[in-house]
């Protein structure tokens, strides 16, 4: 038995829902970039879930739906208020309160096709409530209930701001979600799909996700990129700060991929959403410094930016506090990682490779008293 390092390479499970193909990324067949382009998330939702688009009367549908399940029980509100609220990062207060959030669904434990479905969307309608809900009590501020008036983008910047977005702010959050919402058997995906194979439940799921979404080399990407960038400060320091790195072999946040060969056909449509949104808010060296950074690292090795590394100056645009950028991200593949579960149980079996062994050979036991 020989290992593969990180199991690169290795095919692990067979999908309906994402695609990577020649560096083309598609939903269920559909082109990455026609979806950004022309989709609503809530569209993107029903097509990882169904492997169709919705009709306009199913998409009504779905966000009666995700609009009549997104409030909160009460328990998991008051809960938010005894973290030592100050150290708590949202990544890690999510995944908490997910958690908690099984402990009050009557149903998570019930395995059937129906109540599962209806699990996940309780899962993508409460998600955004939790991240803006912790966002506000943090502050000493109230949640903000959601409006079912407004749609799944517009009302995670309302329950955030307590003010209703403008267009463009609509059009940038809605195009990251859609970006965002699935990508094959990336870490958190797999996580989530190992975790259900065991027959857990969808809650296990998704809090076991969250907690691969979290590090930096995964989904926690976003947010270093933004430290990055508030550290470089100024454009004129770009050169002399990535040039370092690279001497000193650190990794730059937001490049490469495991699968990419040429580049993330994702980063493309954040960089224009990054320019657009910079120039509106006046503070284009947040672009500036980003393109520079491109620049150097793509002229320095074969290191494309992937989706993490412009979705820090859009969010960071749209006035989004840098820590919540991981838990966006979440509120996005959240509805990946529930696509995954359901197919998962499916067409179910326990997932669990082998360990190649590198230990000693064997030992014979030694009782404590006659150890040295
Ligand atoms: C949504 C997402 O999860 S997208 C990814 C988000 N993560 C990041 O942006 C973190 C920075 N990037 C990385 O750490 C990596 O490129 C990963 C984790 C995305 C992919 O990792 P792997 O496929 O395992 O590649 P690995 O880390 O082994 O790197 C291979 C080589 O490229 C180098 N390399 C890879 N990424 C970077 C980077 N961002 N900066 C500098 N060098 C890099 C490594 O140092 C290594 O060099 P070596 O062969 O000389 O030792
Ligand atoms: O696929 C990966 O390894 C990471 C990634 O880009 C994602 O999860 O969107």
């Amino acid at each position: 038995m020989t290992a593969t390092r990180g199991l690169e390479g290795i095919v692990a499970t067979t999908s309906s829902i994402s695609s990577i193909i020649d560096d083309t990324l598609t939903y269920v067949g559909y082109n990455i970039d026609d979806l950004a382009d022309n989709a609503s998330f809530e569209e993107v939702i029903y097509l990882l879930w169904h492997r169709k688009l919705p009709t306009q009367n199913e998409l009504a549908e779905l966000k009666q739906q995700l609009a009549e399940n997104a409030s909160l029980p009460q328990e998991v509100l008051n809960h938010f208020k005894t973290y030592p609220i100050d150290k708590v990062h949202p990544m890690a207060a999510l995944r908490s309160a997910v958690s908690l959030l099984g402990l009050y669904d009557e149903e998570a434990d019930n395995m059937d096709e129906a109540s599962n479905y209806q699990k996940a969307i309780r899962l993508q309608a409460k998600i955004p409530s939790l991240v803006t809900a912790f966002s506000r009590v943090r502050k000493g501020l109230e949640p903000i209930a959601p409006r079912t008036d407004l749609g799944f983008a517009a009302n995670f910047i309302y329950m955030l701001t307590g003010q209703e977005p403008s267009e463009i702010a609509i059009e940038a959050f809605d195009k990251a979600l859609v970006l965002h919402a699935d990508h094959e058997l990336n870490a958190s995906t797999f996580t989530a799909r190992v975790c259900v194979a065991t027959l857990s439940d969808v809650y296990s799921g998704v809090t076991a996700a969250i907690g691969a979404l979290k590090g930096p080399l995964h989904g926690g990407a976003n947010e270093a990129v933004m430290k990055m960038l508030s550290e470089i400060g100024e454009v004129e320091n770009v050169e002399s700060y990535i040039q370092t790195k690279l001497a000193n072999k650190e990794k730059i946040m937001g490049f490469g991929h495991r699968v990419y060969q040429q580049g993330d056909p994702r980063a493309k449509h954040l960089k224009k959403m990054s320019q657009k949104l910079t120039t509106i808010t006046g503070e284009t060296k947040w672009y500036e410094m980003s393109t520079k950074i491109e620049e150097i690292v793509t002229s320095a090795k074969p290191l494309p930016p992937n989706v993490d590394f412009y979705s820090a100056s859009v969010y960071h645009s749209l006035g989004i506090d840098h820590d919540l950028f991981t838990p966006i991200f979440a509120v996005s593949r959240v509805s990946g990682w529930l696509a995954h579960i359901l197919e998962q149980y499916d067409n179910n079996r326990l997932i669990r490779p082998r360990a190649e062994y590198t230990g000693p050979g064997m030992q014979t036991y030694v009782p404590v008293e006659q150890r040295s």
